[in-house]
């Protein structure tokens, strides 16, 4: 039988990024090695901050068409500290996301063996959540402006406002509840900032009650992004699905993984839920410039990215293999410095890989 085979983009990007996408490359060439029934075929790009410092640009002017023909993108980080961060993210993730319409951003908080976490007894506790980040417009719409820019005591002025359409706000919606029907406990909170933000926030709020009707079997809440914080620390034990605007999703998805224990852990998927234009998979993490070159980055979270990609490949069970292999890993006491161990990035993806041959995987609930 001829093996599937899968063309991914591969945009490192900086700092750790390009440490823990080849990690993630080295795992997903491993497993396809020893399956035979798929194979990847890898296309590079070194668009980023050093290609900025030779170009001008983060990517080339026709970079959004390159990556539309390829079945998925998988991407490290964006950012260094010798180029303003608006520069770098609005010339690189956020033109990939909205360019490409990845309007879906899944970021699940998963709770790992062996990995110490702020929370009290957690590893006594059932926790398991899944952030919906809105990834198309509200604050990220990008519309605002600033005047007398750069002329100081000028009485500069800088709007930044956010946007929230009906059908940006029913689609992430719709998605949202789609995902909490497929999960065990079938739950879904909505967080808003409508007592404050009267116009955005209340339509946000009014598409959900809309579409909340439709799904009478899924338990949902409206939670103020105040409280929502206060109780991802407090009673983290109620959240299930979390759907949130593309900036409180954002912070709280940081919150999420740092309860679990690092950033480096959390994976994410970008997706286009109608495969109209590839998904992008990316650690939730930066291009962490305090630890970058040293080899020490965390590689779990790109990893795990990479596993939310064999799902959408319809590989579900490689997925799932691959996340019993994390955890096996975890269990062993093979982990990097942010969560308590002395492994080098290197050490974690030779176990990562060793143990998927070990680890039993669970089947868990899929993107797609
Ligand atoms: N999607 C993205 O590409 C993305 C996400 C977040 C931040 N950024 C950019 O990254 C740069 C740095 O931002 P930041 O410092 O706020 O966030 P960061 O996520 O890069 O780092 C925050 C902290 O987490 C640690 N950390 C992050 N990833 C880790 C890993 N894999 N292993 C171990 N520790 C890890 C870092 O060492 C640092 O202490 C900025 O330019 C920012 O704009 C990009
Ligand atoms: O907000 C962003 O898009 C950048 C970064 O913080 C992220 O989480 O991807
Ligand atoms: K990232
Ligand atoms: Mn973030």
């Amino acid at each position: 039988m001829t093996p599937q085979n899968f063309t991914i983009a591969a945009i490192p990007g900086d700092g750790v990024g390009s440490e823990v996408v080849d990690a993630g490359r080295t795992v997903l060439d491993a497993m396809a090695e020893h399956n035979g029934a798929y194979s990847f075929t890898w296309e590079e790009y070194d668009w980023g901050s050093d290609y900025y410092s030779r170009t001008g640009l983060m990517m080339p002017e026709d970079g959004l068409e390159r990556l539309r023909p390829v079945d998925a993108i998988y991407f490290g980080a964006v950012g260094w500290p010798t180029i303003p961060d608006h520069i770098t993210l609005w010339g690189l993730r956020i033109a990939i996301c909205q360019g490409l319409d990845q309007w879906a951003n899944i970021r699940p908080v998963n709770f790992l063996p062996n990995v110490p976490s702020p929370l009290r007894d957690a590893e006594k506790r059932d926790l398991d959540w899944i952030v919906v980040r809105e990834n198309s417009e509200g604050e990220y719409s990008g519309f605002g402006g600033r005047n007398f820019h750069g002329r100081e005591g000028l009485g500069q002025v800088a709007t930044q406002n956010a946007v929230f359409t009906e059908v940006g706000c029913e689609r992430i919606m719709r998605y949202a509840f789609d995902l909490a029907r497929s999960r065990p406990r079938k739950k879904l909170s909505c967080v808003t900032k409508s007592n404050a933000q009267q116009h955005g926030m209340v339509l946000w709020d009014d598409v959900f009650k809309r579409v909340a009707a439709e799904y009478p079997d899924v338990e949902s809440d409206s939670v103020l992004v105040d409280a929502m914080a206060a109780r991802f620390v407090l009673n983290p034990e109620s959240l299930d699905v979390v759907v949130a605007s593309n900036l409180h999703a954002d912070i709280l998805s940081d919150l999420g993984s740092a309860l679990a224990g690092s950033l480096g852990l959390a994976a994410s998927a970008n997706l286009n839920p109608e495969k109209r234009t590839p998904s992008m998979f990316e650690p939730v993490h930066g291009s962490a410039p305090d630890i970058a070159g040293k080899g020490i980055s965390n590689p779990v979270g790109a990893v795990a990215s990479a596993a939310l990609m064999l799902d959408t490949f319809g590989l579900a069970g490689e997925g799932d293999a691959l996340r019993a292999s994390i955890a096996e890993t975890c269990r062993q006491g093979i982990l990097t410095r942010d969560v308590g161990g002395t492994a080098t990035t290197h050490e974690v993806t030779q176990a990562l890989i060793d143990n998927l041959a070990v680890a039993a995987p669970a089947p868990s609930a899929h993107l797609v």
